[in-house]
């Protein structure tokens, strides 16, 4: 057989598959204008059932699967096609864009000298700093009005997502404005008179303790759980009992603690990402990626249909994190992060299909990354 004779021949197919494509989309945009022009939806789950029935019961028997899916993929990109006709930004909410985030009062949970206080004076350094005992709180702040924004973590480069940031964010608490990547510094502090050797426990926040698990595993101390690495350094400072915090040194030094070992973490680069979000929705100027929620039907290929769409639109995915939905069932709902901002019309033809096609979806913001 001749290899060369049978690529000549997969080249001339390409090109009456490349034509025949050309034509369908070139077509698939006059359905678009009709669609605009009669204030239909481009989606239309009876007309792609029959699309793919017709292909299923024409394909030869061993390729009527994958046959099915190739046209799932052409009428994939044939909807945002025909969204980039419609330019329909209804799925948006109504939101103001901003050439920087100002802010009198931010909210983070904990205490003075936390990271989560770190992160809100590199966004905000003028600003009011307000603490709240829970994730739960800084979100009830925001939505009150009490405070312009709240600054949660969202993810760790040792210890990964920050899952009850994810679970706040389905609850609608408003709308990401801006990260910020902070790296972070654990180290073993106690108070001045306390003699080491006599230390029996280590109090942090859980994700601290587990960014330290190796060091702690040696030291053999006890751990004990705490809602902040901030409110742990003041608690060993204000207690007589044998305990160590892990904390960031700028904290150690803000409650008078000795550092007995500094950087203690498991790994040397360990950076953590907050999110900024108001109860209003901001798009920065320079925003340049986009956060949504997507909830897709437990059907085989509906992920890879979505993912597809980003990739048919050249938009570059950053972050795909899963949770569960909770209802009984094994489904999830997915959180996706992307690189593209509200106002290409690219963007808002995918955006406008998925608000369009998917069970749950929702835009968590446009952010950019500041300090
Ligand atoms: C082209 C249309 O729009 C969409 C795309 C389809 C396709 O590419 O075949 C089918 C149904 C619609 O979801 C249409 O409505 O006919």
């Amino acid at each position: 057989m001749d290899l060369q004779a049978l690529r000549a021949q997969i080249n001339q197919l390409d090109e009456t598959i490349l034509s025949a494509f050309a034509q369908r989309m070139t077509i698939c945009r006059q359905v678009g204008v009709y669609k605009k022009e009669n204030h239909m939806p481009v989606f239309q789950k009876d007309r792609e059932d029959q699309v793919i029935q017709r292909i299923r019961d024409m394909a030869p028997p061993d390729m009527s699967q994958s046959a099915a899916a190739l046209f799932a993929a052409i009428m994939d990109i044939s909807k945002c096609y025909q969204q980039q006709v419609l330019a329909d930004a209804s799925w948006m909410p109504s939101f103001q864009q901003v050439k920087t985030l100002s802010c009198a009062r931010a909210g983070c949970q904990g205490t003075r000298g936390s990271n989560s206080e770190t992160a809100l004076r590199m966004l905000f350094p003028g600003a009011e700093a307000k603490f709240y005992a829970t994730f739960g709180d800084v979100c009830k702040a925001v939505g009150s009005g009490e405070i312009d924004f709240g600054i949660l973590p969202i993810q760790n480069t040792t210890t990964g997502t920050v899952i009850p940031t994810y679970e706040l964010l389905h609850q609608q608490v408003g709308y990401i404005a801006a990260t910020v990547n902070l790296e972070i510094r654990h180290c073993l502090a106690i108070r001045k008179d306390m003699d080491p050797a006599k230390l029996t426990t280590v109090c942090s926040h859980p994700q601290a303790l587990q960014q330290c698990s190796g060091f702690l595993r040696e030291s053999g101390l006890e751990q004990l759980s705490y809602s902040n690495t901030a409110t742990a350094a003041r608690f060993v400072a204000q207690s007589p009992l044998p305990y160590a915090a892990v904390c960031s040194p700028r904290c150690a030094e803000q409650y008078g603690l000795r550092i007995l070992r500094p950087d203690i973490a498991d790994a040397m680069e360990n950076v953590t990402k907050f999110i900024c979000f108001s109860k209003e929705c901001l798009i920065p100027e320079q925003a340049d990626t986009i956060s949504i929620i997507a909830e897709l039907p437990n059907r085989a290929g509906s992920l890879s249909r979505m993912l597809n769409k980003f990739a048919a639109n050249g938009l570059d995915l950053q972050k795909l994190e899963s949770r569960p939905v909770a209802d009984g069932s094994f489904d999830v709902r997915f959180y996706l992060d992307f690189s593209g901002n509200v106002l290409d019309p690219r963007v808002n033809a995918l955006l406008a299909d998925l608000a369009g096609s998917l069970s749950e979806f929702r835009f968590l913001g446009n952010h950019q990354t500041l300090g």
